[in-house]
Protein backbone atom coordinates (compact mmCIF):
# COMPACT_ATOMS: atom_id res chain seq x y z
CA UNK A 1 0.00 0.00 0.00
CA UNK A 2 0.97 3.33 -0.19
CA UNK A 3 2.48 5.49 2.23
CA UNK A 4 1.02 8.55 2.50
CA UNK A 5 3.19 9.84 5.11
CA UNK A 6 6.95 8.98 2.93
CA UNK A 7 5.35 10.89 0.06
CA UNK A 8 4.64 13.54 2.50
CA UNK A 9 7.57 14.27 3.83
CA UNK A 10 9.52 13.77 0.38
CA UNK A 11 7.47 16.46 -0.67
CA UNK A 12 8.05 18.75 2.16
CA UNK A 13 11.63 18.09 1.95
CA UNK A 14 11.79 18.91 -1.88
CA UNK A 15 9.74 21.78 -1.22
CA UNK A 16 13.41 23.62 -0.49
CA UNK A 17 14.45 22.87 -3.91
CA UNK A 18 11.67 24.00 -5.88
CA UNK A 19 11.34 27.54 -4.05
CA UNK A 20 15.37 28.01 -4.32
CA UNK A 21 15.16 27.28 -8.71
CA UNK A 22 11.77 28.76 -9.55
CA UNK A 23 12.01 32.14 -7.67
CA UNK A 24 12.67 34.66 -10.31
CA UNK A 25 13.65 38.04 -9.03
CA UNK A 26 11.74 41.22 -9.29
CA UNK A 27 14.29 42.90 -10.76
CA UNK A 28 14.66 40.38 -13.70
CA UNK A 29 10.76 40.97 -14.25
CA UNK A 30 11.20 45.24 -14.29
CA UNK A 31 14.40 44.84 -16.62
CA UNK A 32 12.49 42.76 -19.24
CA UNK A 33 9.46 44.85 -18.94
CA UNK A 34 7.28 41.68 -17.94
CA UNK A 35 4.19 42.20 -16.05
CA UNK A 36 3.02 39.85 -13.81
CA UNK A 37 -0.43 38.48 -13.60
CA UNK A 38 -0.48 40.37 -17.35
CA UNK A 39 -0.80 43.72 -15.24
CA UNK A 40 0.73 47.35 -15.72
CA UNK A 41 2.75 48.97 -12.84
CA UNK A 42 -0.42 50.62 -12.08
CA UNK A 43 -2.44 47.40 -12.09
CA UNK A 44 -3.90 47.73 -15.64
CA UNK A 45 -4.92 44.62 -17.39
CA UNK A 46 -2.35 43.88 -21.00
CA UNK A 47 -4.45 44.55 -23.47
CA UNK A 48 -5.30 41.08 -25.19
CA UNK A 49 -8.52 41.53 -27.22
CA UNK A 50 -11.28 43.34 -28.40
CA UNK A 51 -15.07 42.29 -27.45
CA UNK A 52 -18.82 43.78 -28.11
CA UNK A 53 -19.84 41.70 -25.15
CA UNK A 54 -19.63 43.95 -22.20
CA UNK A 55 -17.86 46.69 -20.92
CA UNK A 56 -16.47 47.54 -17.85
CA UNK A 57 -15.34 51.22 -16.68
CA UNK A 58 -13.92 52.25 -13.62
CA UNK A 59 -12.16 55.54 -14.27
CA UNK A 60 -12.57 58.60 -16.30
CA UNK A 61 -11.50 61.51 -17.57
CA UNK A 62 -11.24 64.40 -15.33
CA UNK A 63 -9.67 67.36 -17.60
CA UNK A 64 -7.11 65.20 -19.48
CA UNK A 65 -6.35 63.30 -16.44
CA UNK A 66 -7.24 58.98 -15.66
CA UNK A 67 -9.17 59.42 -12.79
CA UNK A 68 -10.95 57.17 -10.79
CA UNK A 69 -14.85 56.83 -10.57
CA UNK A 70 -17.87 54.82 -9.50
CA UNK A 71 -18.06 51.32 -11.44
CA UNK A 72 -19.90 50.88 -14.33
CA UNK A 73 -21.46 47.70 -16.03
CA UNK A 74 -22.53 47.55 -19.58
CA UNK A 75 -23.94 44.15 -21.47
CA UNK A 76 -24.11 44.39 -25.38
CA UNK A 77 -24.49 48.12 -24.65
CA UNK A 78 -27.25 48.14 -21.88
CA UNK A 79 -25.82 49.16 -18.21
CA UNK A 80 -26.43 46.27 -15.93
CA UNK A 81 -28.08 48.55 -13.41
CA UNK A 82 -30.83 49.84 -15.56
CA UNK A 83 -31.26 45.65 -16.77
CA UNK A 84 -31.86 45.12 -13.17
CA UNK A 85 -34.32 48.55 -12.34
CA UNK A 86 -36.36 47.29 -15.64
CA UNK A 87 -36.86 44.48 -14.61
CA UNK A 88 -39.45 45.70 -11.78
CA UNK A 89 -40.51 44.36 -9.04
CA UNK A 90 -41.44 40.85 -10.31
CA UNK A 91 -40.02 39.98 -13.67
CA UNK A 92 -36.98 37.71 -13.74
CA UNK A 93 -34.18 38.78 -16.13
CA UNK A 94 -31.93 35.59 -16.23
CA UNK A 95 -32.85 34.13 -19.77
CA UNK A 96 -33.90 37.78 -21.48
CA UNK A 97 -30.02 38.53 -20.49
CA UNK A 98 -28.82 35.24 -21.71
CA UNK A 99 -30.55 36.08 -25.13
CA UNK A 100 -28.65 39.53 -25.00
CA UNK A 101 -25.82 38.16 -24.15
CA UNK A 102 -25.21 35.28 -26.29
CA UNK A 103 -26.78 36.80 -29.69
CA UNK A 104 -26.14 40.45 -28.80
CA UNK A 105 -29.78 42.21 -29.08
CA UNK A 106 -32.66 42.14 -26.58
CA UNK A 107 -35.14 39.83 -27.59
CA UNK A 108 -38.77 40.66 -28.84
CA UNK A 109 -41.22 39.00 -26.62
CA UNK A 110 -41.77 36.55 -29.01
CA UNK A 111 -37.99 35.40 -29.66
CA UNK A 112 -38.29 35.42 -25.63
CA UNK A 113 -40.53 32.82 -25.48
CA UNK A 114 -39.37 30.66 -27.88
CA UNK A 115 -35.55 31.06 -26.25
CA UNK A 116 -37.06 29.76 -23.22
CA UNK A 117 -39.28 27.13 -24.91
CA UNK A 118 -35.99 25.65 -26.22
CA UNK A 119 -34.33 26.38 -22.34
CA UNK A 120 -37.12 24.14 -20.52
CA UNK A 121 -36.51 21.33 -23.10
CA UNK A 122 -33.47 21.71 -22.51
CA UNK A 123 -33.46 21.00 -19.06
CA UNK A 124 -33.23 17.41 -19.18
CA UNK A 125 -30.30 14.77 -18.19
CA UNK A 126 -29.35 11.86 -19.92
CA UNK A 127 -30.86 8.44 -18.70
CA UNK A 128 -29.70 7.27 -15.82
CA UNK A 129 -26.90 10.54 -15.20
CA UNK A 130 -27.96 11.48 -11.83
CA UNK A 131 -27.35 8.59 -10.64
CA UNK A 132 -24.77 7.07 -12.51
CA UNK A 133 -22.65 10.07 -12.63
CA UNK A 134 -23.53 13.02 -9.98
CA UNK A 135 -24.21 10.53 -7.48
CA UNK A 136 -20.99 8.72 -7.57
CA UNK A 137 -18.28 9.87 -5.43
CA UNK A 138 -20.27 12.99 -4.11
CA UNK A 139 -18.37 15.71 -2.67
CA UNK A 140 -18.65 19.01 -0.69
CA UNK A 141 -16.79 20.52 -3.72
CA UNK A 142 -19.77 21.18 -6.00
CA UNK A 143 -17.41 23.03 -8.54
CA UNK A 144 -15.58 19.59 -8.77
CA UNK A 145 -18.97 17.69 -9.17
CA UNK A 146 -19.97 20.06 -12.14
CA UNK A 147 -17.03 19.82 -13.46
CA UNK A 148 -16.86 15.80 -13.46
CA UNK A 149 -20.48 15.93 -15.15
CA UNK A 150 -19.86 18.55 -17.68
CA UNK A 151 -16.81 16.80 -19.02
CA UNK A 152 -18.98 13.16 -18.81
CA UNK A 153 -21.56 15.07 -20.71
CA UNK A 154 -19.42 14.66 -23.54
CA UNK A 155 -19.24 11.44 -23.82
CA UNK A 156 -23.19 11.48 -24.59
CA UNK A 157 -23.10 13.84 -27.21
CA UNK A 158 -22.57 11.70 -30.52
CA UNK A 159 -21.41 15.18 -31.82
CA UNK A 160 -19.02 16.46 -29.64
CA UNK A 161 -16.72 18.20 -32.41
CA UNK A 162 -19.16 19.26 -35.88
CA UNK A 163 -17.35 20.72 -38.99
CA UNK A 164 -20.38 23.08 -38.21
CA UNK A 165 -18.36 24.02 -35.34
CA UNK A 166 -20.49 27.68 -34.58
CA UNK A 167 -23.87 26.16 -34.39
CA UNK A 168 -23.06 23.13 -32.81
CA UNK A 169 -20.98 24.99 -30.09
CA UNK A 170 -23.67 27.40 -29.45
CA UNK A 171 -26.02 24.12 -29.44
CA UNK A 172 -23.81 22.55 -26.73
CA UNK A 173 -23.93 25.85 -24.57
CA UNK A 174 -27.23 26.41 -24.69
CA UNK A 175 -27.95 22.82 -23.19
CA UNK A 176 -25.41 23.20 -20.55
CA UNK A 177 -26.91 27.17 -19.35
CA UNK A 178 -30.02 25.26 -19.23
CA UNK A 179 -29.02 21.90 -17.22
CA UNK A 180 -26.64 24.27 -14.68
CA UNK A 181 -28.89 24.40 -12.28
CA UNK A 182 -29.75 20.72 -12.03
CA UNK A 183 -26.16 19.30 -11.82
CA UNK A 184 -25.20 22.02 -9.29
CA UNK A 185 -28.30 21.21 -6.95
CA UNK A 186 -28.45 17.94 -7.70
CA UNK A 187 -24.59 17.55 -6.99
CA UNK A 188 -25.61 19.21 -3.38
CA UNK A 189 -28.55 16.76 -2.52
CA UNK A 190 -26.34 13.60 -3.37
CA UNK A 191 -23.02 14.97 -1.36
CA UNK A 192 -25.81 16.07 1.89
CA UNK A 193 -27.46 12.73 1.62
CA UNK A 194 -24.16 10.73 1.57
CA UNK A 195 -22.10 12.92 3.24
CA UNK A 196 -24.40 14.55 6.01
CA UNK A 197 -27.03 11.69 5.94
CA UNK A 198 -29.77 13.64 4.91
CA UNK A 199 -32.83 13.10 2.73
CA UNK A 200 -31.91 13.24 -0.55
CA UNK A 201 -34.67 14.96 -3.41
CA UNK A 202 -33.96 14.98 -6.95
CA UNK A 203 -37.18 17.75 -7.75
CA UNK A 204 -37.50 17.52 -11.97
CA UNK A 205 -37.49 21.00 -13.45
CA UNK A 206 -40.61 22.71 -14.27
CA UNK A 207 -41.02 23.71 -18.01
CA UNK A 208 -43.17 27.11 -17.20
CA UNK A 209 -40.62 28.05 -14.31
CA UNK A 210 -37.42 30.65 -14.23
CA UNK A 211 -33.72 29.50 -14.10
CA UNK A 212 -34.04 31.08 -10.56
CA UNK A 213 -37.48 29.52 -9.85
CA UNK A 214 -36.14 25.84 -10.86
CA UNK A 215 -33.37 26.19 -8.23
CA UNK A 216 -34.98 27.05 -5.19
CA UNK A 217 -37.56 24.61 -5.87
CA UNK A 218 -35.16 21.69 -6.90
CA UNK A 219 -33.75 22.81 -3.87
CA UNK A 220 -36.01 22.92 -0.81
CA UNK A 221 -37.46 19.38 0.09
CA UNK A 222 -41.07 20.63 -0.27
CA UNK A 223 -40.43 22.62 -3.02
CA UNK A 224 -41.41 25.80 -1.94
CA UNK A 225 -40.23 29.68 -2.40
CA UNK A 226 -41.50 33.33 -2.33
CA UNK A 227 -41.70 35.26 -5.21
CA UNK A 228 -38.93 37.44 -3.36
CA UNK A 229 -36.34 35.03 -2.69
CA UNK A 230 -36.99 33.88 -6.53
CA UNK A 231 -36.52 37.90 -7.60
CA UNK A 232 -33.29 38.45 -5.33
CA UNK A 233 -31.83 35.04 -6.78
CA UNK A 234 -32.70 36.03 -10.47
CA UNK A 235 -31.10 39.48 -10.03
CA UNK A 236 -27.67 38.08 -8.17
CA UNK A 237 -27.73 35.75 -11.04
CA UNK A 238 -28.11 38.86 -13.14
CA UNK A 239 -25.55 41.00 -11.67
CA UNK A 240 -22.82 37.90 -12.18
CA UNK A 241 -23.81 36.38 -15.48
CA UNK A 242 -20.50 38.51 -17.42
CA UNK A 243 -17.56 40.56 -16.74
CA UNK A 244 -15.56 40.76 -19.94
CA UNK A 245 -13.17 38.68 -21.54
CA UNK A 246 -9.82 39.17 -18.88
CA UNK A 247 -11.72 38.06 -15.99
CA UNK A 248 -9.88 34.56 -14.90
CA UNK A 249 -12.46 32.61 -15.87
CA UNK A 250 -13.48 34.02 -19.11
CA UNK A 251 -10.27 34.52 -20.27
CA UNK A 252 -9.35 30.65 -19.49
CA UNK A 253 -12.47 29.73 -21.99
CA UNK A 254 -10.81 31.98 -24.50
CA UNK A 255 -7.72 30.15 -24.29
CA UNK A 256 -9.04 27.01 -24.26
CA UNK A 257 -11.59 27.61 -27.51
CA UNK A 258 -9.02 28.95 -29.22
CA UNK A 259 -6.76 25.86 -28.96
CA UNK A 260 -9.72 24.18 -31.11
CA UNK A 261 -10.75 22.71 -27.98
CA UNK A 262 -14.60 21.45 -27.69
CA UNK A 263 -17.13 23.03 -25.61
CA UNK A 264 -17.34 20.74 -22.22
CA UNK A 265 -13.43 21.34 -22.15
CA UNK A 266 -13.93 25.17 -22.69
CA UNK A 267 -16.74 25.31 -20.10
CA UNK A 268 -15.00 22.72 -17.60
CA UNK A 269 -11.56 24.68 -17.93
CA UNK A 270 -13.50 28.02 -17.06
CA UNK A 271 -15.12 25.75 -13.89
CA UNK A 272 -11.60 24.98 -12.05
CA UNK A 273 -10.82 28.80 -12.36
CA UNK A 274 -13.88 30.38 -11.28
CA UNK A 275 -13.21 28.30 -8.01
CA UNK A 276 -10.47 30.03 -6.89
CA UNK A 277 -10.33 31.35 -3.65
CA UNK A 278 -9.32 35.26 -5.49
CA UNK A 279 -12.05 34.63 -8.13
CA UNK A 280 -15.46 33.04 -7.73
CA UNK A 281 -14.76 31.09 -4.47
CA UNK A 282 -14.36 34.15 -2.51
CA UNK A 283 -18.40 33.85 -1.87
CA UNK A 284 -17.56 31.34 0.65
CA UNK A 285 -14.73 32.86 1.71
CA UNK A 286 -16.14 35.41 2.54
CA UNK A 287 -18.54 33.56 4.57
CA UNK A 288 -15.83 31.52 6.51
CA UNK A 289 -13.78 35.04 7.25
CA UNK A 290 -16.56 36.57 8.58
CA UNK A 291 -17.33 33.38 10.69
CA UNK A 292 -13.71 33.63 11.77
CA UNK A 293 -14.57 37.52 12.85
CA UNK A 294 -17.44 36.81 14.58
CA UNK A 295 -15.68 33.67 17.17
CA UNK A 296 -12.76 36.07 17.60
CA UNK A 297 -14.22 39.59 18.74
CA UNK A 298 -16.34 39.95 22.06
CA UNK A 299 -18.16 42.97 20.41
CA UNK A 300 -19.03 43.11 17.18
CA UNK A 301 -20.12 46.78 17.69
CA UNK A 302 -16.79 48.07 19.11
CA UNK A 303 -14.98 49.10 15.98
CA UNK A 304 -11.10 49.47 17.38
CA UNK A 305 -11.56 45.60 18.41
CA UNK A 306 -13.05 44.71 14.41
CA UNK A 307 -9.58 47.10 12.92
CA UNK A 308 -7.51 45.57 14.80
CA UNK A 309 -8.67 42.03 13.86
CA UNK A 310 -8.59 42.95 10.32
CA UNK A 311 -5.44 43.79 10.32
CA UNK A 312 -4.15 40.52 11.92
CA UNK A 313 -5.88 39.19 8.97
CA UNK A 314 -4.49 41.32 6.48
CA UNK A 315 -0.93 40.56 8.35
CA UNK A 316 -1.76 36.91 7.60
CA UNK A 317 -1.47 36.04 10.96
CA UNK A 318 -4.51 34.55 11.56
CA UNK A 319 -7.43 33.22 9.91
CA UNK A 320 -6.48 31.46 6.35
CA UNK A 321 -3.09 33.22 6.75
CA UNK A 322 -3.28 34.50 3.15
CA UNK A 323 -3.36 37.79 4.05
CA UNK A 324 -6.48 39.06 1.96
CA UNK A 325 -9.52 40.33 3.49
CA UNK A 326 -11.67 38.42 1.43
CA UNK A 327 -15.00 40.59 -0.55
CA UNK A 328 -12.40 43.04 -0.83
CA UNK A 329 -10.91 44.39 -4.13
CA UNK A 330 -11.34 44.07 -7.64
CA UNK A 331 -8.36 43.49 -10.53
CA UNK A 332 -10.47 46.20 -12.56
CA UNK A 333 -13.28 48.80 -10.33
CA UNK A 334 -11.72 51.53 -8.14
CA UNK A 335 -14.00 53.54 -6.02
CA UNK A 336 -16.97 51.05 -6.39
CA UNK A 337 -17.97 47.98 -7.92
CA UNK A 338 -22.21 48.76 -9.23
CA UNK A 339 -22.90 45.31 -8.42
CA UNK A 340 -22.03 45.73 -5.04
CA UNK A 341 -24.40 48.33 -4.43
CA UNK A 342 -27.11 46.71 -6.28
CA UNK A 343 -26.88 43.96 -3.73
CA UNK A 344 -26.21 45.93 -1.06
CA UNK A 345 -29.42 47.43 -1.05
CA UNK A 346 -31.42 44.12 -1.31
CA UNK A 347 -29.23 43.44 2.05
CA UNK A 348 -30.25 45.72 3.66
CA UNK A 349 -34.47 44.95 3.10
CA UNK A 350 -33.87 41.06 3.61
CA UNK A 351 -31.68 41.45 6.71
CA UNK A 352 -34.26 43.74 8.37
CA UNK A 353 -36.85 41.66 7.71
CA UNK A 354 -34.84 38.76 8.69
CA UNK A 355 -33.72 40.66 12.29
CA UNK A 356 -30.02 40.33 11.51
CA UNK A 357 -29.32 43.90 11.72
CA UNK A 358 -25.80 43.22 13.93
CA UNK A 359 -24.19 41.30 10.90
CA UNK A 360 -25.60 43.75 9.07
CA UNK A 361 -23.33 46.17 11.35
CA UNK A 362 -20.41 44.17 11.55
CA UNK A 363 -20.41 44.07 7.14
CA UNK A 364 -20.91 47.69 7.06
CA UNK A 365 -17.89 48.37 9.52
CA UNK A 366 -15.82 46.27 7.34
CA UNK A 367 -16.90 47.79 4.47
CA UNK A 368 -15.78 51.04 5.91
CA UNK A 369 -12.57 49.71 7.91
CA UNK A 370 -11.41 47.31 4.99
CA UNK A 371 -10.34 49.75 2.00
CA UNK A 372 -8.35 51.86 4.24
CA UNK A 373 -6.35 49.28 5.83
CA UNK A 374 -5.69 47.25 2.44
CA UNK A 375 -4.45 50.52 1.32
CA UNK A 376 -2.36 51.34 3.69
CA UNK A 377 -0.40 48.29 3.81
CA UNK A 378 -0.62 47.29 0.32
CA UNK A 379 0.22 48.96 -2.80
CA UNK A 380 -2.64 49.84 -4.46
CA UNK A 381 -2.75 52.74 -7.55
CA UNK A 382 -7.01 52.57 -7.93
CA UNK A 383 -8.30 52.30 -4.67
CA UNK A 384 -9.46 49.40 -3.35
CA UNK A 385 -13.82 49.13 -2.40
CA UNK A 386 -15.72 45.96 -1.83
CA UNK A 387 -16.72 43.38 -4.81
CA UNK A 388 -19.79 41.58 -5.83
CA UNK A 389 -18.76 38.80 -3.84
CA UNK A 390 -18.64 41.44 -0.34
CA UNK A 391 -22.37 40.41 0.13
CA UNK A 392 -23.40 37.58 -1.82
CA UNK A 393 -22.81 35.21 0.52
CA UNK A 394 -24.94 36.97 2.94
CA UNK A 395 -27.93 37.03 0.42
CA UNK A 396 -27.55 33.52 -0.22
CA UNK A 397 -27.43 32.17 3.39
CA UNK A 398 -30.64 34.56 4.26
CA UNK A 399 -32.36 32.91 1.17
CA UNK A 400 -31.27 29.17 2.96
CA UNK A 401 -29.31 28.25 -0.01
CA UNK A 402 -26.71 26.06 1.78
CA UNK A 403 -22.65 27.46 1.32
CA UNK A 404 -21.55 24.23 -0.71
CA UNK A 405 -23.61 26.09 -3.32
CA UNK A 406 -22.59 29.78 -3.68
CA UNK A 407 -19.44 29.27 -6.18
CA UNK A 408 -22.12 27.32 -7.89
CA UNK A 409 -24.67 30.22 -8.42
CA UNK A 410 -21.98 32.09 -9.68
CA UNK A 411 -20.83 29.16 -12.50
CA UNK A 412 -24.72 28.99 -12.94
CA UNK A 413 -24.53 32.81 -13.92
CA UNK A 414 -21.17 33.22 -15.53
CA UNK A 415 -21.57 30.29 -18.02
CA UNK A 416 -23.80 32.66 -19.96
CA UNK A 417 -20.68 35.02 -20.17
CA UNK A 418 -17.76 32.29 -21.00
CA UNK A 419 -20.73 30.89 -23.42
CA UNK A 420 -20.62 34.09 -25.41
CA UNK A 421 -16.90 34.55 -25.28
CA UNK A 422 -16.38 30.92 -26.75
CA UNK A 423 -19.13 32.37 -29.71
CA UNK A 424 -17.07 36.01 -30.23
CA UNK A 425 -13.62 33.76 -30.09
CA UNK A 426 -14.66 31.36 -32.56
CA UNK A 427 -16.00 33.67 -34.92
CA UNK A 428 -13.58 36.57 -34.86
CA UNK A 429 -10.82 35.31 -34.02
CA UNK A 430 -9.13 32.04 -35.56
CA UNK A 431 -6.41 32.15 -33.92
CA UNK A 432 -4.43 30.13 -31.35
CA UNK A 433 -3.72 31.95 -27.68
CA UNK A 434 0.05 32.07 -27.33
CA UNK A 435 1.88 34.89 -25.47
CA UNK A 436 5.17 34.60 -24.91
CA UNK A 437 8.08 33.90 -21.79
CA UNK A 438 11.96 35.57 -21.54
CA UNK A 439 13.38 32.54 -20.75
CA UNK A 440 15.53 33.49 -17.96
CA UNK A 441 17.40 29.82 -17.58
CA UNK A 442 21.29 29.46 -17.62
CA UNK A 443 22.62 26.91 -20.07
CA UNK A 444 24.48 24.42 -18.35
CA UNK A 445 27.15 21.76 -19.52
C1 LIG B 1 -15.83 37.83 -8.96
C2 LIG B 1 -14.45 38.19 -8.61
O1 LIG B 1 -13.55 37.53 -9.05
S1 LIG B 1 -14.27 39.55 -7.68
C3 LIG B 1 -12.81 39.25 -6.75
C4 LIG B 1 -13.05 38.25 -5.65
N1 LIG B 1 -11.85 38.02 -4.88
C5 LIG B 1 -11.68 38.42 -3.60
O2 LIG B 1 -12.56 39.02 -2.99
C6 LIG B 1 -10.38 38.04 -2.94
C7 LIG B 1 -9.71 39.25 -2.26
N2 LIG B 1 -9.26 40.19 -3.26
C8 LIG B 1 -8.10 39.98 -3.95
O3 LIG B 1 -7.40 38.98 -3.75
C9 LIG B 1 -7.72 40.99 -4.99
O4 LIG B 1 -8.33 42.23 -4.73
C10 LIG B 1 -8.04 40.56 -6.43
C11 LIG B 1 -7.45 39.19 -6.74
C12 LIG B 1 -9.54 40.49 -6.67
C13 LIG B 1 -7.47 41.60 -7.38
O5 LIG B 1 -6.11 41.64 -7.13
P1 LIG B 1 -5.15 42.63 -7.89
O6 LIG B 1 -5.57 42.71 -9.29
O7 LIG B 1 -3.77 42.23 -7.57
O8 LIG B 1 -5.58 44.00 -7.24
P2 LIG B 1 -4.71 45.31 -7.07
O9 LIG B 1 -3.84 45.51 -8.24
O10 LIG B 1 -5.65 46.38 -6.68
O11 LIG B 1 -3.86 44.89 -5.81
C14 LIG B 1 -2.75 45.62 -5.37
C15 LIG B 1 -2.19 44.94 -4.15
O12 LIG B 1 -3.19 44.91 -3.13
C16 LIG B 1 -3.40 43.59 -2.68
N3 LIG B 1 -4.82 43.40 -2.39
C17 LIG B 1 -5.85 43.62 -3.22
N4 LIG B 1 -7.00 43.25 -2.64
C18 LIG B 1 -6.68 42.79 -1.42
C19 LIG B 1 -7.44 42.25 -0.35
N5 LIG B 1 -8.75 42.10 -0.45
N6 LIG B 1 -6.79 41.88 0.77
C20 LIG B 1 -5.45 42.03 0.86
N7 LIG B 1 -4.67 42.50 -0.12
C21 LIG B 1 -5.30 42.88 -1.25
C22 LIG B 1 -2.99 42.73 -3.86
O13 LIG B 1 -2.65 41.42 -3.44
C23 LIG B 1 -1.80 43.51 -4.38
O14 LIG B 1 -0.70 43.26 -3.53
P3 LIG B 1 0.71 42.83 -4.14
O15 LIG B 1 1.10 43.94 -5.05
O16 LIG B 1 1.54 42.69 -2.93
O17 LIG B 1 0.45 41.54 -4.86
O1 LIG C 1 -13.23 40.75 -13.68
C1 LIG C 1 -12.64 40.13 -12.79
O2 LIG C 1 -11.40 40.14 -12.66
C2 LIG C 1 -13.38 39.31 -11.81
C3 LIG C 1 -14.76 38.94 -12.22
O3 LIG C 1 -14.99 38.00 -12.93
C4 LIG C 1 -15.86 39.75 -11.75
O4 LIG C 1 -15.65 40.73 -11.04
O5 LIG C 1 -17.02 39.41 -12.05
Amino acid sequence: MRNENELMDYAMKQEEICRKNDSISDALFEEYGVNRGLRDMNGKGVLTGLTTISKIVSFEDVNGVKTPCDGQLWYRGYNVQNLVRQMGENGFGFERTAYLLLFGEMPTEEELCEFCKIMANCRTLPTNFTRDVIMKAPTKDIMNSMTRSILTLASYDSHVNSPDVISNSLRQCIELISIFPMLAVYGYHAYNHYENDDSMYIHRPEPELSTAENLLMMLRPDKKYSKLEAKVLDVALLLHMEHGGGNNSTFTTRVVTSSGSDTYSSIAAAMSSLKGPKHGGANIKVMEMMENIRENIKDVHDKDEIEAYLAKILSGETFDRKGLIYGMGHAVYSLSDPRERVFKSYVEKLAGAKGRGDDMYLYNSIEELAPKLIAGERKIFKGVSPNVDFYSGFVYEMLGIPQELYTAIFAIARIVGWSAHRMEELIGMNKIIRPAYMSVMKEKE
